[in-house]
């Protein structure tokens, strides 16, 4: 019997005005799970994730988690979250505002805290107004991880950070998750998605256009083959051939997208002089491209 998800968005919708940025969003990430939320700009992300954590109030539907909403302190407790708009008192040292927020969640021990800014190579001494746009992304990352939340909300957390930080961001990602803790990420960057997550849904003018599982996405990946030949094709050589999804042919070069056996399609070109072949399968980048193309295409 499967555990209650600790994040539980059902028939979310928000409306500004005329627009609507989340459109009957349901959604779920369970324990021990990271569910990356990717889309395009304007997709409804944020909007989610602030719905989630109770800075936006839905027109209607629900966003909650842990059983409750972010309404309740003591479940916010539980909650660690990383967003655009973390304001941080400048005049403070980072060390400082850390230990504020350390003891706004009933005290974090220095140790922890230590040993957060000593793997993101964060200086505890500099002050907030000193600090690059990074350096305070930094900050705001240790703020959200120190109380080992049992609930990751992180919106784009990663932006700004060198690829060094970004994969020790990653890895903290993943130790909270394998300690049974349930993430909801946000990203541009597919490859870190790709890298990280469980589980993506891609979000789209606010509603959920797919979501999968990374595994089963790769599965549904698209085979495309170039064959090239000595001379030009003969017209229609390439029409209707069982396990061959789509064919474009220019000249002495065929184009296809295989969906199935490549048996008679290799009986169909003998004889034609294949000169090269070249295989290549869809990754997920070009899969999550035809959907937000769909969304350049529509606008
Ligand atoms: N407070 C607001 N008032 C009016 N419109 C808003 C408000 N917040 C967001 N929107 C609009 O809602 C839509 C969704 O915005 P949202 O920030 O959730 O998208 P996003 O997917 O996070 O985009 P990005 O990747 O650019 O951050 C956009 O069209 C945005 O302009």
């Amino acid at each position: 019997m499967a555990e209650a998800p600790l994040i539980e968005i059902r028939q979310l919708t928000k409306r500004f005005g005329e627009l609507t940025a989340v459109d009957s969003l349901d959604l779920t990430v369970r324990a021990g799970e990271i569910y990356g939320l990717l889309g395009p700009n304007g997709a409804g992300k944020s909007t989610t994730i602030r719905s989630l954590m109770g800075f936006v109030r839905p027109t209607a539907g629900h966003a909650g988690l842990l059983g409750g909403t972010a309404h309740d302190l003591a479940l916010r407790a539980r909650v660690g979250y990383v967003g655009g708009d973390v304001v941080l008192d400048r005049g403070l040292r980072a060390g400082e505002l850390l230990r504020w927020y350390g003891d706004l969640r009933g005290g974090v021990g220095r140790a922890r805290v230590g040993e957060l800014c000593e793997r993101l190579a964060l200086d505890p001494g500099r002050r907030i107004g000193q600090l690059s746009s990074g350096n305070r992304q930094k900050v705001a990352i240790v703020q959200a991880f120190m109380h080992d939340p049992d609930v990751l909300v992180l919106d784009e957390p990663t932006a700004g950070l060198d690829p060094l930080l970004q994969r020790s961001v990653l890895q903290l990602v993943r130790d909270r998750r394998d300690a049974g803790a349930a993430v909801l990420f946000s990203s541009h960057l597919l490859p870190e998605v790709e890298d990280i997550a469980d589980r993506v849904g891609i979000l789209r003018t606010g509603r959920l256009v797919r979501e999968d599982t990374i595994a089963n996405l790769r599965e549904i990946a698209r085979h495309r083959l170039e064959l090239r030949f000595a001379t030009d094709l003969p017209p229609g050589l390439l029409d209707g051939v069982d396990g061959v999804a789509a064919v474009e042919v220019d000249g002495r070069t065929a184009q296809l997208v295989v969906d199935g056996s490549v048996a008679e399609l290799v009986r169909r070109v003998a004889g034609y002089g294949v000169e090269r072949i070249i295989s290549h399968d869809d990754d997920l980048e070009d899969i999550f491209f035809t959907y937000y193309q769909a969304e350049e295409d529509a606008r």
